[in-house]
């Protein structure tokens, strides 16, 4: 840990430089357009598949955008290929949410499923009575079972690799029969930094010790869970190819903490990160500072996002409470012909999933978020990123900035402030590499030709009942809620 590698020593690699890979893992990614591996895949690819076989478990800190999910996803499926034909739940991937944990299925599935690997989703979007069906076989699940015979097949796995939150992946590790770790191979906790922060119901110590269990046993003694029964008419055992459950660990914020990680149980583990700091901006980020009146800052919102055109844009607000609030305020702004949704913790899952894949297909063009967005969402096009108020922390400056510029393109992330908090914005920029920031300004004459919509938009506002303080009502709700959602 003492010693971390730096990952921009890797040189970007062809695919057909690529040493090992699988002739199909190259075809499916040439069909993903993929043509090369970006530094920290490379690097990825060498300690795991390369002659370093994975001796060491993997801490990673690499910029937003920067394609940790396929340096991660790619070396494991490949490592999946050579083992046993017999489905076992071998890897599995632990991310902070639901959307994220799609957009790592999606990866995976890209990759995995043309080589006869199969991925499934432990995330809570159904019941886990349905979930828990999509991953292991279970009676009742194919004919024999109407006969009264006793099927081989019953409560195997139906998949290689598993994406999960961890609420759900805890419930079904203590609830759902037939539902094992025993067999895993390989554990990778994505946005490590959030995942350590919270406790979610013990997630860690409950998988660690779940999957602990085949380490102890040989893989086919006592089970951890209550439900878990021995898979029947196992042909092997799926036994690990190394004596240890193999994890790799990353954040574009990862802790160098030991204290920290020591929850981990990490083996000699290698620190990977790029450059010297612990906090980076993408190389082809421009960061802006937006100087204006407290008071009048919606309007310098509006005149920013005129002055951008047709781009898409995700503006970043500091509770869920402000995104409803600006979201409403602006769509009340009747001439600014910009399509604008909110995406926040306030609203229902299905909701969220429906704003996140219409502003993927860039169905509107400006999406009003809290920082639900900030941790690994990846859509393409997002060309500006608006931070509508400053982030109290670096780590989150990161995080938000890192939905544009991503993948070696260029995007840019401004900050609206008011004069007395130049001197903070400063601070907190220190505190990142490549952090060079400039002054954007908006012309005064737009600001004073907005004014009179600003008031009708006020007025409007008041009237449809979008009251810009919280009502009584809405207040009782939200302390209801406090507990169970996620400001992040
Ligand atoms: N080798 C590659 N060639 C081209 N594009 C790639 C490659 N690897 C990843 N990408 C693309 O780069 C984008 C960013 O990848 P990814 O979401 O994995 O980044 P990340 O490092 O996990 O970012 P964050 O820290 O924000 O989660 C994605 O759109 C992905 O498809």
């Amino acid at each position: 840990m003492r010693h971390p590698i730096d990952v921009t020593c890797c040189k970007e690699l062809s695919l057909c430089s690529v040493p090992f890979l699988n002739r199909r893992l190259k075809s499916a990614l040439e069909n993903m357009e993929i043509s090369k591996l970006f530094p920290v895949q490379v690097a990825l690819w060498q300690e795991i598949v390369g002659v370093s076989d994975f001796e060491r478990d993997l801490c990673v800190n690499s910029p937003t955008g920067s394609g940790k999910t396929l340096a991660y996803a790619l070396p494991i499926v490949q490592k999946l290929l050579s083992a046993s034909r017999v489905k076992y739940l071998r890897a599995l991937v632990v991310v902070p949410t639901r959307d994220l944990a799609l957009q790592v299925k999606q990866v995976f599935d890209a990759i995995a499923l043309p080589l006869g690997l199969c991925v499934g989703l432990a995330v809570g979007q159904s019941s886990v009575t349905d979930e828990i069906s999509s991953l292991v076989h279970l009676p009742g699940d194919d004919e024999d079972s109407d006969l009264g015979f006793f099927s081989p097949f019953w409560f195997q796995s139906k998949v290689d690799i598993l994406v999960a939150t961890p609420g759900r992946l805890v419930e079904h590790v203590h609830m759902s029969r037939g539902f094992t770790l025993k067999h895993l191979h390989y554990l990778v906790v994505d946005e490590a930094d959030r995942l350590l922060r919270e406790d979610y119901q013990f997630w860690l110590p409950t998988v660690l010790r779940s999957a602990q269990s085949s380490n102890n046993d040989g893989g086919g003694g006592v089970p951890y869970s209550p439900w878990n029964i021995r898979t029947c008419g196992r042909v092997d055992s799926g036994s690990r190819p190394h004596s240890r459950l193999a994890k790799v660990v990353l954040s574009a914020t990862l802790t160098r903490d030991p204290g920290r990680l020591v929850q981990l149980n990490l083996h000699h583990p290698l620190f990977l990160s790029t450059g010297k700091m612990r906090y980076r901006l993408p190389e082809n980020l421009e960061s802006y500072k937006l100087i204006c009146e407290r008071k009048v800052k919606p309007l310098y919102l509006v005149a920013l996002l005129k002055s951008l055109g047709e781009e898409k844009c995700i503006v970043f607000t500091r509770s869920v409470d402000s995104t409803r609030r600006l979201c409403k305020l602006l769509n009340c702004f009747g001439d600014l012909q910009i399509d604008i949704k909110e995406y926040s913790g306030h609203q229902h899952q299905r909701v969220r999933s429906k704003t996140l894949n219409e502003f993927r297909k860039g169905q509107f063009q400006v999406l009003v978020s809290s920082d639900a967005m900030t941790r690994g969402m990846d859509v393409e096009g997002v060309r500006n990123v608006i931070n509508y108020d400053m982030p109290k922390y670096i780590k989150t400056y990161v995080h938000r900035a890192g939905r544009t510029a991503r993948a070696g393109q260029t995007g840019c992330c401004f900050t609206l402030m008011s004069n007395d908090e130049v001197g903070r914005f400063k601070k907190l920029m220190k505190k990142a590499e490549a952090s060079a920031s400039l002054e954007y300004t908006v012309p005064f004459r737009l600001i004073e030709e907005l004014h009179s919509t600003y008031q009708s938009a006020l007025s409007e506002l008041k009237e449809c009942g979008g009251n810009p303080r919280i009502s009584p009502v809405h207040r009782s709700k939200r302390k209801k809620r406090k507990t169970s959602i996620s400001r992040e």
